[in-house]
């Protein structure tokens, strides 16, 4: 099969969806890699690398996508990559279909096939190439909270872990997943005041379990969200229903309720995030602030530590994309469950129930594009 690797475009996004020894792996199972120039610059890894390891590289991303079969990817196309998409063409990166409608039309009127790393799904309900990726930005979301909560970046001012004599501030986790277990295991190591929220009784029991001290788990609830706001600093947002809109669990007219200067992170601003004020923000310019209450939302929250992500995330990814490039994406999807879930769109047919649902478009049953 041939291989594209393009460059992201997508602001600060400074990941690369394969390494040098992933094209290696290619190569080495007989497949051609087109690699764009400076692709893999911003994670510390070289055009000469590429070579090396087997690679063509070249100037302009034009010509990767116009040579490719597939396209391995980090973030989903954005608007100038849309026209360089051709009929047929298999793209394996995220997409996060059910936050963007434009993406989703585009998609379809480009007739891609579209294997969407989000909602790779295996059989015990984990989602192994979003993992990776939850991990860095649980584990950023109280890094970024600390710093937003300076008086100069417009926080209330408050340090995460107090000091002797002094309270330490109160971090809301809400979701108990991986960006959630991850944040409330850094933002506890900082010496915060933890709360934890889940609907899953035996996911709070599980935490419960494994957490410090200093981490107290709650149901999540209207109740129970709208009384701990009044008194958080920093408040992390980190549900998920996989491949749909995420709910909206606080609202508009609940920020009236927080202190001014608290923090929002809301790192499900991917799936359209769980805080109704919060739009999709960049690297550049990360935080907003309504009602005193600032909003920090970048979308792509571990673009901006590559040399973490990009290998934690190729080391969940290239497995996959092997199995794709060997086998095709039929077969591989007819054997493999969990990438037959990864199908969102196949030759521009909505294949994803909860992206069907998101947009009201018709659904094609997988069945019938695999058979
Ligand atoms: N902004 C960024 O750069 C990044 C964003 N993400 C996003 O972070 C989000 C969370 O991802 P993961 O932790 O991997 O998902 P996960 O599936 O591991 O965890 C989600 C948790 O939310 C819980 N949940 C669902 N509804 C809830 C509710 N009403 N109240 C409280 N909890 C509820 C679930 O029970 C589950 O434990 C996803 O949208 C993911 O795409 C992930 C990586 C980077
Ligand atoms: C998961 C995701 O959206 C990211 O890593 O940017
Ligand atoms: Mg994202």
């Amino acid at each position: 099969m041939i291989i594209g690797l393009p460059k992201e475009i997508k602001n600060n996004e400074n990941r690369v969806a394969l390494t040098p020894g992933g094209v290696a792996e290619f190569v080495k199972n007989g497949h051609t890699v087109y690699v764009q120039a400076t692709a893999g610059e911003g994670s510390g890894f070289s055009d000469a690398e590429y070579s090396a390891a087997g690679a063509t590289i070249l100037p302009t991303i034009e010509e990767v996508y116009g040579i490719a079969e597939m396209i391995v990817k980090v973030k989903e196309p954005i608007e100038q990559e849309y026209a360089l998409i051709k009929e047929g063409q298999l793209l394996f990166t995220y997409f996060h279909f059910a936050s963007y409608e434009p993406l989703t039309r585009a998609m379809i009127e480009r007739k891609a096939t579209c294997l969407a790393y989000e909602t790779v799904e295996l059989k015990d309900r984990s989602l192994p190439l979003l993992i990776p990726m939850s991990e860095v930005a649980g584990r950023m979301a109280p890094q970024e909270g600390a710093k937003y909560l300076e008086k100069p970046l417009k926080g209330r001012g408050i340090l995460l872990g107090g000091v002797p004599g002094v309270k330490p501030a109160n971090v809301l986790v809400l979701g108990g997943g991986i960006v959630g277990t991850q944040a409330a295991k850094i933002a506890a190591g900082f010496g915060a005041n933890v709360t934890i929220m889940d609907i899953s009784l035996k996911r709070l029991r599980e935490l419960d379990d494994i957490m410090p001290a200093n981490v107290t788990t709650v149901m999540s609830n209207h109740y129970n969200i709208k009384e701990a706001i009044k008194t958080s600093d920093l408040i992390i947002g980190a549900v998920l229903i996989p491949g749909a809109k995420a709910p909206h669990l606080i609202t508009r007219d609940m920020l009236k309720d927080m202190r001014p200067g608290t923090v929002l992170v809301d790192v499900a601003v991917d799936q359209g995030g769980c805080i109704e004020t919060c739009k999709p923000t960049t690297h550049e310019n990360p935080t907003f602030i309504i009602d005193d209450v600032v909003h920090y939302c970048v979308a792509n929250m571990p673009g901006a530590v590559p040399y973490t992500s990009t290998l934690a995330l190729t080391n969940a990814t290239l497995p996959y994309a092997l199995l794709l490039a060997n086998k095709g994406w039929k077969q591989a999807c007819q054997e493999r469950d969990e990438l037959k879930l990864g199908l969102n769109v196949v030759d521009g047919k909505v294949v994803y129930p909860g992206v069907a649902q998101a947009f009201n478009l018709p659904l094609t049953d997988v069945a019938e594009v695999l058979a």
